[in-house]
């Protein structure tokens, strides 16, 4: 662990709201320069929306940032980089295209003379060389590296900004242990230069393992800020959760005996994402795999739904075997899948509710190839009921709608259905505020009530613990425990956010 200076960064009293959300109130902790410090929480702590106000993303309504003592107007990302912010992304902006030198001068404010190539070439080098990129050549395609080699050349360009405060947002949550441990490596030699490193991580074994210090946020404030010395996995996820009476998943008496399993998977990996999973799973029931990001739950459910072409392993429903990497057998055996991404890979925002409703269900409202009027309202009006969805918006775009309402048409296309035996669904509710989030939820109830067999991933523990008769946990790839009976929200946020515990972790 770096031994930590005087303090480079200051936030007081941040406080950010969106509506009648109160993302962000009074948040305030300090970073010192060296010093490698951890934002932690569970979903929708607020911990987007500080990192957002740092990057000059938001704008706070109150509150203020000092960095190297000066109180900072960090009103666009482009100001907070000349301030000495710079930003690591969830999602990588490096462009595969384009060579690894090209990437490193993308963006960079001192354009001109400069950065150009030749000029550039021997403060480039030393960018690579402190991340540990020694052996990649700086002409190289950046899509000859692998993802972990990417996220280690996006960290030295934001290093290339004279970065005083570098922010990492969940920098190894789809890379392997041993990419992680090039992530690991490089911030600790960025810190050993006195910058300053803002570390969110849902992966707490890594936050004790690399991290100076911790601050906990929990419904839009800080809980508190420890010496990770002093903490342990379960001492962090109390902070995260609270204290107060931990809610237990209510068993429905959906016990794991009943009816013959549906759908059964055994040993499907995808490289270096799923490691051997399988399950079986019964119809009239709602299972869940639980997982944060790269932990695999989402691949499992592509692969399932044959979107991954290099998946391997034994698919079966009904006893017929689906082989994996073939969406339109799949899709025969009778398994629908909802995507996380209704924007790109489901809904066509400019079509009506009625014709994003009815198009996968052609040959049910069409006769002779010619779309029957009579058919189509009645499947409509039963479908429309069914989302719980205006009847009278019907022919207006989906684009009209509200988030949620959008999502309910996503995973009203799945319903109703006599040929989906299956239904799987990614993320259902991401973004969907509480209201369309419990109307999902009923619709997905009562679809497994009349006999469908729901999967669905999740981070949320609240949506798992209301939801879910079975829930799955699963981190790194592989499936930590499956849960049939009771089960705790700390133990499941443990579980996706550290793994298995270990014999020791076991005993105490
Ligand atoms: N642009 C926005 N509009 C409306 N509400 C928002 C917006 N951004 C965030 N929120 C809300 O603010 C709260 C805090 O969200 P935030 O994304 O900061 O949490 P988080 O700790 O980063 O969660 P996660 O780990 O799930 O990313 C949540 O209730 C969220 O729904």
């Amino acid at each position: 662990m770096s031994a930590t200076g005087e303090e480079l960064v200051r936030v007081d009293d941040l406080t950010k709201s969106f509506g009648s959300t109160r993302a962000v109130h009074g948040a305030s902790f300090g970073i010192a320069a060296g010093e490698i410090h951890a934002l932690c929480g569970h979903n929708g702590a607020g911990k987007s929306t500080v990192v957002k106000m740092l990057s000059g993303q938001e704008t706070p309504d109150a509150g203020a940032i000092r960095i190297g003592g000066d109180r900072l107007d960090l009103h666009s990302r482009q100001v907070a980089q000349r301030s000495g912010v710079a930003l690591v992304d969830q999602e990588l902006s490096v462009v595969a295209s384009l060579t690894v030198a090209e990437n490193l001068m993308l963006g960079d404010l001192r354009a001109g003379w400069l950065n150009r190539r030749r000029a550039a070439g021997p403060r480039l080098r030393a960018l690579l060389d402190n991340v540990g990129l020694g052996h990649v050549d700086l002409d190289q395609p950046l899509s000859e590296l692998g993802i972990g080699e990417r996220q280690l050349v996006e960290i030295a360009r934001a290093l290339g900004q004279d970065a005083r405060l570098l922010i990492l947002d969940e920098p190894t949550a789809t890379l392997s242990d041993v990419e992680s441990e090039y992530v690991y490596a490089a911030v600790r030699a960025v810190a050993a230069t006195g910058r300053a490193i803002l570390f969110v991580s849902h992966r707490l074994g890594e936050v004790l393992g690399l991290c100076d210090r911790v601050t906990v946020m929990r419904d839009g404030a800080v809980v508190a800020t420890t010496a990770v010395a002093g903490l342990t996995i379960d001492s962090l996820i109390v902070q995260m959760l609270g204290e107060a009476p931990h809610r237990l998943r209510k068993r429905t008496g959906r016990e794991a005996e009943g009816p013959a399993e549906v759908l059964n998977v055994s040993g499907l990996s995808v490289a270096g994402r799923v490691d051997d999973f399988s399950i079986g799973l019964r119809p009239g029931r709602v299972y869940a795999l639980a997982g944060q990001l790269g932990s695999g739950a989402s691949e499992v459910l592509r692969a399932i739904a044959g979107l991954v072409p290099a998946a391997t392993g034994d698919i079966e429903v009904d006893g017929v075997t689906v082989r994996p990497g073939h969406p339109i057998a799949a899709t025969r055996a009778g398994i629908a899948f909802v995507s996380n991404d209704r924007k790109s890979e489901g809904l066509f925002l400019d079509k009506p509710i009625s014709w994003n409703l009815l198009a996968t269900r052609l040959p049910a409202v069409t006769r002779w190839g010619v779309i029957d009027r009579q058919r189509w309202s009645t499947a409509l009006t039963r479908l429309v009921g069914l989302c719980g969805l205006d009847g009278k918006r019907s022919a207006d775009s989906v684009r009209s709608l509200s988030g949620g309402n959008q999502q309910k048409v996503f995973v009203g296309r799945g319903l109703g259905r006599s040929d989906v035996r299956v239904l799987l669904l990614d993320d259902p509710t991401r973004g969907v505020d509480v209201g369309g989030r419990a109307a999902i939820h009923v619709l997905l109830r009562d679809a497994a009530d009349r006999g469908m067999t729901v999967l669905f991933s999740s981070t949320e523990l609240e949506e798992l613990l209301d939801l879910a008769d079975v829930v799955i946990t699963m981190h790194k790839g592989v499936v930590v425990r499956r849960h049939d009976g009771d089960v705790a929200g700390p133990v499941l946020l443990r579980e996706m956010t550290h793994g298995a515990a270990t014999p020791a972790e076991e005993r105490r």
